[in-house]
C-alpha cells in the first residue's frame, strides 16, 4: 500500500474508517491497565476521535500519521491550535498533551519512542497488506521500550469475503507476529462492522487484545 493511496484517500475524503465517536473497546478496556498520565503511542492515527478521548482521560498522546491533511483536520475540528515545528524528518503538530508527527511510521526510531508506556492500534495493522503487516509488527517490536503494553483491535473475515483495506488479521497472525515479544490476552471478540454496513449474515468479527 503506497503512501499515494492514503494521500488520495484523504484528498478525496474517502475516509469510511473514520468514526464519529471513540471506539467502545478502547473506552471499555484502556483504563483497566493503562496508568493515569501514561504516554500513549498511536500509530497510523488519522484524525481519530480516540486521540481526543485518550487526552480527555488524562493521558499524554503521541500519534504518527502520513497525511498532513488528516492531522490539520484533527486539530481544526477539535478546536485545537497547533504549534507546528520540525522534528528531524517529521513535522510535529502539538497542543497541550497531544502531539502528532506527520510522516512515515516506518521511519520512527527507538529513541523517538523511548518514553512510550502504552500503544494503541485501531485500524492501523488491518490497514496494511500482509507483507507490510510483518514490517509493522517488526517495527513495533523492535522500537518500543521493553515495558510498553499495547491494546490492539483487529477485524477478521473469511478469505475472499472482500478486498482490503481493511484486511483480515487472524488470531493466529497476532500470535505468530507479536507472540515472541508480548504475552497476548484476547479481551473480547464481537460482531465487526466495515464502513458502517452490517448485513444480516455478517461474517466480520472484531477482536481486542492486550499485549503485555
Ligand atoms: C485505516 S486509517 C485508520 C486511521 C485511525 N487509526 C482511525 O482509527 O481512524 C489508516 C491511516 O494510516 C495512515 N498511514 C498509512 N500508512 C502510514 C505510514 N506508513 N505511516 C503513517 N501513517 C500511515 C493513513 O494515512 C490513514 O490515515
Amino acid at each position: 500500500m503506497e503512501a499515494s493511496f492514503w494521500h488520495e484517500r484523504w484528498q478525496n475524503q474517502q475516509i469510511g474508517f473514520h468514526r464519529p465517536q471513540p471506539h467502545d473497546m478502547l473506552c471499555r478496556y484502556f483504563k483497566t491497565f493503562a496508568k493515569p498520565g501514561s504516554l500513549v503511542f498511536v500509530p497510523l492515527c488519522g484524525k481519530s476521535n480516540d486521540l481526543i478521548w485518550l487526552m480527555a482521560q488524562g493521558y499524554r498522546v503521541f500519534g504518527v500519521e502520513l497525511s498532513e491533511l488528516a492531522v490539520a483536520q484533527l486539530f481544526e475540528e477539535n478546536g485545537l491550535t497547533a504549534e507546528i515545528t520540525q522534528q528531524g524528518v517529521f513535522k510535529q503538530y502539538a497542543c497541550g498533551q497531544l502531539v502528532v508527527w506527520v510522516g512515515d511510521f516506518f521511519a520512527l526510531t527507538a529513541q523517538d519512542l523511548a518514553e512510550v508506556d502504552v500503544w494503541y492500534d485501531r485500524a492501523a495493522m488491518i490497514a496494511l497488506p500482509p507483507e507490510m503487516r510483518s514490517r509493522y509488527v517488526k517495527q513495533l517490536s523492535e522500537q518500543l521500550p521493553p515495558a510498553a503494553q499495547g491494546l490492539l483491535i483487529t477485524l477478521q473475515y473469511p478469505v475472499g469475503f472482500r478486498q482490503g483495506p481493511p484486511f483480515s488479521v487472524t488470531e493466529g497472525e497476532v500470535e505468530s507476529g507479536f507472540g515472541q515479544r508480548f504475552s497476548i490476552e484476547q479481551l473480547e471478540s464481537d460482531e465487526g462492522v466495515i464502513n458502517g454496513t452490517s448485513t444480516e449474515e455478517n461474517p466480520v468479527t472484531e477482536h481486542v487484545y492486550l499485549l503485555s
